[in-house]
């Protein structure tokens, strides 16, 4: 059985007040799945970062809740908030956050000095998420003597540090080439596939949506329910809808028509990996970013 790894109900986030007040997202209801990719697409100024936000406990709802595995985390304070995010969740953020004057190696960890390890651990599992990325070999290079893919490969470094159930990353290939979006989207899809990672992704580019096996669809706050199929599970219950479940028929957008159609998770897991190939034409090409002058760090706070 596939358990919710997110769920919302209800989720409310309004800006100002008064004159000024804003609804940015106005009840929004969905699960995500452990192991599910999901994109969050939508027109600029949809909620799309604000539902990201909010589902990576960046911030808080107006009303509503988020639970991660079952938990609702309305009641916790900052400093649960902050160790939750840290140990559960990892960041991929176009602008990369990476901190200029420090060691990619010591951005990399980060999030365990966070966590209070200590130093001789951190520099081992440092090293190992770097060989991952086959990016050992610049651990003592500044952050900023990388190129953008690289750059972005020490994010995810940074990103998978902690063993996270979740990566969150909005416009992840936002600030690269196409071919270097196609390397970091390999790697992002691999680590889900193959370490069963949930992807949480925001963007703009419908290649990068649909390789992800479900999309949801905002419109003005709300989810567009006729173009975004449900996860396979009922709110807070952990059950399987009749029907479904591990083996059972799952809703996807075919690709080609952007039509939904039914299928088995077998064949809607082939249609995705069909969708991959050949690669695309028309992505927009982008320069590589200038290196980061901010101390931020994109991690928990
Ligand atoms: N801090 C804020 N104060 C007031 N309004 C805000 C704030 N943050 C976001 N908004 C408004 O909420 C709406 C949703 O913003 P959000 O950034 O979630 O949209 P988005 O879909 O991610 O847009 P984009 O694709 O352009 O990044 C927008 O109209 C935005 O102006």
């Amino acid at each position: 059985m596939t358990a919710p790894v997110l769920e919302t109900e209800n989720l409310v986030k309004i800006y100002g007040r008064g004159e000024t007040r804003f609804d940015a997202l106005k009840g929004v209801n969905l699960q995500i799945n452990e192991g599910e990719s999901v994109a969050v697409v939508g027109k600029s100024g949809s909620g799309k970062s604000t539902l990201m936000h909010l589902l990576a406990l960046l911030d808080a709802p107006t009303h509503g809740v988020v639970a991660l595995k079952g938990q609702p985390t309305g009641d916790l304070d900052a400093k649960e908030l902050n160790e939750l995010r840290n140990s559960a969740f990892g960041f991929v953020f176009q602008q990369f956050f990476l901190t200029p004057n420090q060691t990619v190696l010591e951005n990399v960890t980060l999030p365990l000095k966070i966590a209070g390890v200590h130093a001789a651990e951190r520099k081992r599992r440092g090293m190992e998420a770097l060989e991952q990325l086959e990016m050992a070999d610049k651990a003592s290079n500044k952050a900023t003597d990388l190129s953008g893919g690289q750059k972005q490969r020490v994010v995810i470094a940074r990103a998978l540090i902690n063993n996270p159930s979740v990566i969150f990353a909005d416009e992840p290939t936002g600030n690269l080439d196409t071919a270097t979006s196609d390397v970091v989207e390999d790697i992002l899809f691999g680590l889900n596939k193959e370490k069963g990672i949930t992807l949480v992704v925001v963007t703009h580019d419908p290649d990068l949506a649909s390789r992800c096996s479900r999309q949801i669809y905002l419109v003005d706050g709300e989810i567009d329910q006729s173009a975004s199929p449900a996860a396979a599970t009922h709110m807070f219950s952990g059950r399987s809808k009749p029907g479904e479940g591990d083996n059972g028929p799952v809703t996807v957008k075919e690709p080609a028509t952007g039509q939904l159609i039914t299928l088995s998770e077998a064949d809607a897991a082939e249609l995705a990996e069909a969708a991959r190939r050949p690669r695309r034409a028309g992505r927009h090409a982008a320069p590589w970013a200038e290196p980061s002058t901010t101390d931020q760090q994109g991690v928990s706070e």
